[in-house]
């Protein structure tokens, strides 16, 4: 399913946070959304999964979700949102059950998505005995079970330590490379968005307007640490964010 999004614009109160933002998002590519704090990226990927309505312009759906489609868009979220109580399958499961999926067709669609994010061996664990890391991937499984046309990620990996988040990172893609799926990615990690975005949209600080949107041409599946074209990247993503980023962090102190 294409998104788009058509000089989108959305306030709180009498405080602008996004501004006349267009952005066309392809079936199977992943957009990374960077710019500093406060910016609007949580409100973007809010008004593009329709938890929010826009104040002006829109956000389009287009095109047929995938078959089996129950949720045509899912989220995944930087503190993983698992119910503490449930185990890791029955956390899958609520949101299966929400659709009235049980049974023997419950468990096929739990142990797939289980096996794709390597929790074979966790179905019956609960979430005080993961590591964040994989506390992330259940969260992540949660979102595949139901075979959504988009996943809308909020800082998926920024609670967790460096080596986890690189290890997150090569799951996210090869689960991409086995099934693409459309992808709207917020971080703060200019890292992580040149190695998981097709393109990278890179926001002013508040109100959140589209400085830049930028092609990342290097496959996903041959991203690799330290690739120099991904670090010159990095390092011109940084140039276009650093003086906002400052002002945005001075704007913070003076609140
Ligand atoms: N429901 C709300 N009501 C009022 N103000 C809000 C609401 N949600 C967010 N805001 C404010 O809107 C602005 C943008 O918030 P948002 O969370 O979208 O930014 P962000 O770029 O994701 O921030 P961060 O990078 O710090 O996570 C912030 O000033 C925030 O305090």
């Amino acid at each position: 399913m294409d998104l788009t999004l058509d000089r989108v614009t959305h306030r709180y109160g009498d405080m602008p946070v996004l501004k006349d933002i267009s952005l066309r998002i392809p079936a199977g590519r992943i957009l990374c959304v960077i710019g500093p704090s406060g910016c609007g990226k949580s409100t973007l990927l809010r008004l593009i999964g329709g938890l929010e309505r826009p104040d002006e312009g829109q956000v389009l759906q287009l095109g047929t979700p995938p078959p089996g489609c129950l949720n045509p868009l899912t989220y995944v979220f930087q503190d993983f949102a698992l119910l503490p109580w449930r185990s890791v399958a029955g956390n899958i499961s609520l949101v299966l059950e929400d659709h009235g999926i049980r049974g023997p067709a419950a468990e096929t669609i739990i142990d797939d998505v289980l096996a794709r994010t390597k929790l074979n061996d966790f179905h019956n664990a609960l979430p005080r005995q993961l590591s964040g890391g994989m506390k992330q991937r259940v969260a992540i499984a949660r979102a595949l079970a139901v075979n959504p046309a988009v996943m809308l990620l909020d800082e998926p990996l920024s609670a967790l330590d460096a080596q986890t988040r690189e290890l997150l990172m090569e799951d996210l893609v090869a689960l991409w490379e086995r099934a693409p799926f459309t992808g709207v990615y917020v971080t703060h990690n200019l890292a992580e968005a040149v190695r998981l975005g097709h393109s990278i949209a890179v926001l002013s600080r508040r109100p959140g307007q589209l400085r830049e949107l930028i092609d990342v041409d290097v496959p996903l599946a041959d991203r690799q640490p330290g690739d120099p074209q991904l670090e010159a990247l990095q390092a011109r993503l940084w140039q276009l964010m650093k003086d906002e980023a400052m002002a945005a962090d001075q704007e913070l102190l003076d609140v």
